[in-house]
Parts: structure tokens; C-alpha cells; sequence
């Protein structure tokens, strides 16, 4: 799994390591590995580097330092170099020496807009991890002129390095160049930062554990469930599927048709399309209701299933068989109105819910907010449960404070019935065994690489989704 910290944890694993690395030494380190990637935009977007035109956009902190530390390296590859500088008495005395010994030039706020029309490449060293809100007037006018191609330095100006909140002016980078080790605002906000690449400045041992995790696939293909010799259908796990109505039968095909699609179990399908969904999936055995279902390892519960009496009487008879649980769509309105339900469950066996954010609102009485992770956690911490909090960057907390980010693949998820083909998958994995947190983090990776193959840069549909599963796997392992 790929760890990511939060700014407090990285600056105090920094102080440790500057306390026993010579004067300088860390900020040379991460400048060194800022210019060679500065130097790769270059080339991939003018087919050079010497005689390229580079700006830097310099603030008053370290971040404006590893910008002209960068610059001076670069200048050693014949790059001309520019650097505007935001508050010309505060920027980093060394940088900016150094910069200028090897040639760099530097300018003030007022002259940064000629040089910046002429740049082949922009370097945004306006803020690092030590600046909170959005960028100053003056930083945002001239981030505004830019149509470079720009390269962050550690993270995008003015987007939270904490939350990835990025509410007012703020640097859209290209590709975002990082030290050391990922921050919350890489994994929150991949559409402000672009490529990130980590480079390493000997900060990994000073670390300790992360606070935040992004499943790999080897961690997924490691736990995704393959039958082995001595496996029957039933052995695997069977997962059943409570979804779906008569008049509105889609939920109950696609979230069965996911779970058929993502591991070699058995499925069972209890509810009033059981017509519907047996013609369309012929390996499901399907009944009427979900007291006749048979035994299952763990149920799916809620897309379709409406919000009323009946509803709420599968919810009640679902979470009291004793098995893990993925309550979703319907059934998450039904535990936020009527939060008794719960009392049915044995509070051993684990619950997920699925909710985007209209949905976190019911269960928790306001919006997610600006810290989608803090809100994933005090939802699961208050309801005891795995919290899949849906959104273009997906949080999954447990209980336990354990919480991974999914890396999107695109917005292709954002279609009809795609959440229902997530919770298929989370309950297959469940039947499985998986750990409930792992199990909701790995399907929604899943998902959405299921997404971005059926999409292959067109509109896809939840169907579409439920028959990349098996592309989605086969690619997990492979790269695995
Ligand atoms: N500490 C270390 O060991 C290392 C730090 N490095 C760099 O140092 C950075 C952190 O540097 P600093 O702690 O000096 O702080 P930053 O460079 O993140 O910025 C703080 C400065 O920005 C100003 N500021 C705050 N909010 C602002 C806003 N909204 N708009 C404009 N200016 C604002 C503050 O007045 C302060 O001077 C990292 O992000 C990284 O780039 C790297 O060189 C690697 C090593
Ligand atoms: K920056």
C-alpha cells in the first residue's frame, strides 16, 4: 500500500532528519530531483531542454527556495530562467544566490507578466505544505496568466495540503513534483496536481505509519479472491443480493450482475425482480424474499429497494442474520430516518455503507465539508461501520481510523446505476472474508478501473461497468 502523511506528521519527520543532515542538504535533494523533472516537461513539450525558457513563480517560504534552487540546476542545462519573485525581501537568501551565480535572473511581481506570456514551462513554487486558504491577489493574477505547461513544486499553490479544498484561486499543475513522501492533498486533489512524482529525500525512516493508504494492485490482486483445488461454490463465499423492485429492476441486475462478474462464487438474488434478473443472469439462483434466501456469507441491501415499510423490513431481517453487511442507496435513508433498524444487527459482524454525499448528510445531519476524510471517519466512528464516502476522489474509513483513497480513473463513474455495480462488488468481497475495510477500498478501485475501461474516453453506462470487471482484474494482475 502507498502511505500518504498529513502535513504535521511531514514536517515533524523533516525536523528529525534536518537535525542530522548538513545545512541545506534536504533542500538540495528534493531542488536537484524538481529540475529534472522541470527538465522532462520541457522536452516532452518542445522537444528540448537548452535554450527553453523556464519561469518561477517564488513565494516567501521553502517552497520558493526549492524553486531557485531548481532554476540553478537548470541553468547547467542551458535553460534560461526567470524568476518572479512574490516578495523579493523574503525570498530564500540562498536560493535566490545561488540562482543568480548561476546566471538566472530575477524579477519582481510587477515585470512577471512578460516573462511569463514567453515561458515554455511555469514552476509554482508560490506555497508549500506550510500555507492554509487560497492563493494572495497578487499570486493569483499572475497564476492566472499562465499557459505553460506548470510544474508544482511539492504541491499546487492554494489547494489545502491537507484536504485537497481547492475553493478559490489556486495553480493547476501539470505535473506536481513531491518530497519525501505523499501528502493528503495528492491523493484528495489529482485533478489539481496532475502526474505526481515522489522523490526521495531520506525522509521514509523518519516516518512512522501512515495516516492515510492507497490500495496498489498488488494489494488488490494479493486479496481478490481465486479459487483453489479444493474450492466448491459455496466455499468461496456466497454473497446475496437484496436490491431492486418490480417495477424498477435495474439495481437488482446490475449490483447481482457485479457480484457474478467479480469473483466465481455463487450468487443468491432475494427481492421482486427475481424474474428479471434470473433471465439476465442465468448462474444466479433467485427468490421472492429475502426470509427464503438461504444461507449466505454476507448480503448487499438497499439500491431500489425503496425507503417505506417493506424496505425497512428487509433492512431488519438482513442485518439480523449475523453476516457482514453492505447497506446501500435505500437502505442508507432508511438507517438515517429510522436509525433503530440497527438495533438489529449483531454489532460483531461488520456493516458498510456507501454513501455519496446527499446521503452523508442524512446519516450525519450536515455535509461532508471540506475534509472528506475527517467526515469518513466520524461517520464510521458513529455508526460503527466501514464508510465508503463517494466522490471523484472516494474515502473508505473504518472504524479503527484506517482510511484509503481511491485514485479515480477519470469521472466516467458519474452515470446511472454505477453505484450499484460498487456495492455488488463490495459484497462479494465481503462474502469472501476480506477485512470490511479492504473489501470496500479494493472494490472501489476496481470500479473505478472498470470505469475507465468500459468509458475508453467515451460516455460508458453501469452496464457497460458490470462487463469491464473481469478487463479490470486481468489489468490489476497483470501490472501486479
Ligand atoms: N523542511 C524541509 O526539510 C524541506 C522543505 N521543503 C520545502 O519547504 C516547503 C515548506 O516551506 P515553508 O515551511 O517555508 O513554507 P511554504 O513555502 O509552504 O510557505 C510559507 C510562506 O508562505 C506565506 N503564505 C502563507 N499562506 C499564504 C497564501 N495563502 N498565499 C501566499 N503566501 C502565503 C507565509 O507567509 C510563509 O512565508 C515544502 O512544501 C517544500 O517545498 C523541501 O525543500 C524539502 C525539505
Ligand atoms: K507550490
Amino acid at each position: 500500500m502507498q502511505g500518504i502523511w498529513t502535513t504535521a506528521r511531514i514536517r515533524a519527520a523533516e525536523d528529525r532528519l534536518l537535525a542530522v543532515t548538513p545545512d541545506g542538504e534536504l533542500m538540495r535533494r528534493a531542488a536537484f530531483g524538481l529540475a529534472t523533472q522541470v527538465a522532462a516537461v520541457l522536452a516532452e513539450g518542445t522537444g528540448g531542454v537548452s535554450g527553453r525558457r523556464a519561469v518561477l513563480l517564488v513565494g516567501s517560504g521553502n517552497n520558493g527556495g526549492d524553486a531557485l534552487w531548481a532554476g540553478a540546476f537548470l541553468r547547467r542545462r542551458g535553460v534560461a530562467v526567470t524568476a518572479v519573485l512574490l516578495d523579493p525581501a523574503k525570498a530564500h537568501t540562498a536560493g535566490l544566490a545561488a540562482l543568480r551565480r548561476s546566471g538566472g535572473r530575477s524579477v519582481s511581481a510587477v515585470d512577471g507578466p512578460q516573462w511569463i506570456s514567453r515561458a515554455d514551462v511555469v514552476v509554482d513554487g508560490i506555497v508549500g505544505i506550510s500555507a492554509r486558504g487560497p492563493l494572495r491577489p497578487e499570486a493569483a493574477r499572475l497564476a492566472g496568466l499562465v499557459a505553460a505547461p506548470v510544474v508544482a513544486v511539492d504541491l499546487p499553490s492554494g489547494v489545502d495540503p491537507d484536504t485537497g479544498a481547492a475553493d478559490g484561486p489556486h495553480v493547476t499543475a501539470t505535473r506536481t513534483v513531491t518530497f519525501g513522501a505523499l501528502k493528503p492533498v495528492h491523493a484528495l486533489a489529482p485533478q489539481e496536481c496532475g502526474v505526481v512524482v515522489l522523490v526521495d529525500i531520506g525522509l521514509r525512516p523518519s516516518l512512522g505509519e501512515p495516516d492515510l493508504y492507497r490500495l496498489e494492485p498488488a494489494d488488490i490482486a494479493a486479496v481478490w479472491p481465486v479459487p483453489g483445488p479444493g474450492d466448491d461454490k459455496y466455499s468461496q463465499g456466497v454473497v446475496g443480493i437484496a436490491a431492486g423492485s418490480a417495477t424498477y429492476p435495474g439495481a437488482a441486475v446490475l449490483a447481482s450482475g457485479s457480484a457474478v462478474r467479480a469473483t466465481a462464487g455463487m450468487v443468491r438474488y432475494a427481492g421482486h425482480a427475481a424474474d428479471v434478473v434470473r433471465a439476465r443472469w442465468p448462474e444466479i439462483v433467485a427468490t421472492g424474499s429475502v426470509t427464503d434466501a438461504g444461507r449466505v456469507q454476507a448480503w448487499v441491501v438497499g439500491p431500489g429497494i425503496g425507503t417505506g415499510a417493506e424496505g425497512r423490513e428487509v433492512l431488519r431481517h438482513i442485518l439480523g442474520q449475523g453476516v457482514p453487511v453492505c447497506a446501500d442507496a435505500d437502505a442508507t435513508t432508511i438507517i438515517a430516518h429510522t436509525p433503530e433498524v440497527l438495533d438489529a444487527r449483531d454489532p460483531d459482524t461488520p456493516l458498510v455503507l456507501t454513501p455519496h454525499a446527499g446521503e452523508y448528510e442524512r446519516l450525519m445531519g450536515r455535509r461532508p465539508g471540506a475534509d472528506r476524510v475527517a467526515a469518513a471517519r466520524e461517520a464510521a466512528a458513529k455508526y460503527d461501520a466501514v464508510v465508503l464516502l463517494k466522490g471523484h476522489c472516494t474515502v473508505v474509513a473504518a472504524p479503527d481510523g484506517r482510511v484509503a483513497v481511491n485514485q479515480p480513473h477519470g469521472s466516467w463513474l458519474a452515470t446511472a446505476g454505477s453505484g450499484d455495480v460498487l456495492t455488488g462488488l463490495v459484497g462479494s468481497l465481503l462474502a469472501a472474508g476480506l477485512d470490511p475495510w479492504l473489501a470496500a477500498a479494493a472494490a472501489a478501485q476496481v470500479h473505478s478501473l472498470a470505469g475507465a475501461l468500459a468509458a475508453e474516453d467515451v460516455p460508458t453506462s453501469a452496464s457497460g461497468l458490470v462487463d469491464a470487471i473481469p478487463a479490470a482484474l486481468r489489468l490489476i494482475r497483470a501490472v501486479a
